[in-house]
């Protein structure tokens, strides 16, 4: 549905993005994380078609987004800076709304209202800046956009409606197929709602990876010995990490579950588990390994 390739932005003699591709299938839910200044926005502005690019190709279903306003009529923005008309209430920003998105549907509309329970006489400006991301939240699932891009979405929302929010926009994942592009600095917000996350940092891609996948071939192992801790107890996978404290060893390793299992019980030890990592453990394990320091990559 979203498809960037080889994408290059500059903004003088800074390269804000060195040829980033990514792809976000129909009906998926993809995170972009980076820190400040990584390029996430001006990824976003492409796909928006707020910039052009310098080089490299941007497309949403299949047709390029730049100028191309029956593209932009199927894709919703809320942007981490919300710009309102500063004399519409919400209710005539809906109406604008309603004549800008084909698909809008005042029905949703009428039901969304109970969930936001904001006056919608109410004058958007006047709005506090969480509520205002609300009434964007409102009027752009009211659109039935077929993709949403969200740039820090839930930043100065509550952690209730933090909950609603995403819970909507999953709802319209899972019943009308959306795809939704989301950009933020916070590994944990993103690790449940994504099932693809990308790293940007510095203007380039460092890893892309299905969060199945990520999680499924990277393990944890915590093992107790009595004697002395063998040496070497992994010959199928990668080590990642290893971790000694007195009799109990901990080893991130990356292969097949099954053939680790089978080599970890053969060193023997008294006590053998596998632990559950965490998104930002993964991270830390993938990117640590390849030489970056993920702490200055992301919180
Ligand atoms: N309009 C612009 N003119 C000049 N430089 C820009 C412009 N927009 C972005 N940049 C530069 O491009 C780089 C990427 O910025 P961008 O806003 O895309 O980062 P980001 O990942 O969204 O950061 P943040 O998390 O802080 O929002 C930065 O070095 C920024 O200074």
């Amino acid at each position: 549905m979203i498809e960037v390739r080889d994408l290059t932005k500059r903004f003088g003699g800074h390269e804000a993005l060195k040829g980033v591709s990514i792809e976000v299938a129909r009906g998926s839910v993809y995170g972009l994380l980076g820190p400040n200044g990584a390029g996430k926005t001006t990824l976003i502005k492409h796909l928006v078609g707020v910039y052009r690019q310098d080089a490299g190709t941007v497309t949403v279903a299949g047709r390029p987004v730049y100028e191309n306003p029956d593209v932009k009529a199927i894709i919703v923005y809320i942007p981490d800076e919300l710009y309102f008309f500063s004399p519409y209430s919400v209710e005539e920003a809906a109406r604008f709304y309603a004549d800008l998105y084909p698909g809008w549907s005042w029905k949703r509309y009428e039901i969304l209202k109970q969930v936001f329970a904001i006056d919608p006489r109410r004058r958007i400006t006047r709005l506090s800046r969480g509520m205002q991301k609300q009434v964007a939240f409102w009027l752009g699932i009211s659109a039935m956009p077929q993709v949403m891009v969200l740039d820090e979405p839930v930043d100065g929302l509550d952690p209730i409606m933090r909950k609603k929010v995403w819970s909507l926009v999953l709802q319209d994942v899972a019943e009308r197929e959306t795809t939704v592009l989301v950009s933020s600095h916070n590994l944990r917000e993103l690790e449940d709602v994504c099932d693809h996350v990308g790293i940007l940092h510095n203007g380039s891609l460092l890893l892309e990876r299905e969060l199945d996948d990520l999680k499924s071939d990277i393990h944890k192992f915590q093992m107790a010995f009595t004697g002395q801790i063998p040496e070497k107890i992994f010959s199928s996978g990668t080590v990642l990490h290893r971790q000694q404290k007195g009799s109990v060893l901990q080893i991130v390793v990356k292969g097949d579950k099954e053939k680790l299992m089978a080599e970890a019980r053969q060193a023997g030890p008294v006590i053998l588990d596998v632990l559950p990592l965490t998104l930002e453990e993964v991270f830390i394990y993938e990117l640590g390994g390849r030489g970056y320091d993920i702490q200055g990559v992301l919180i």
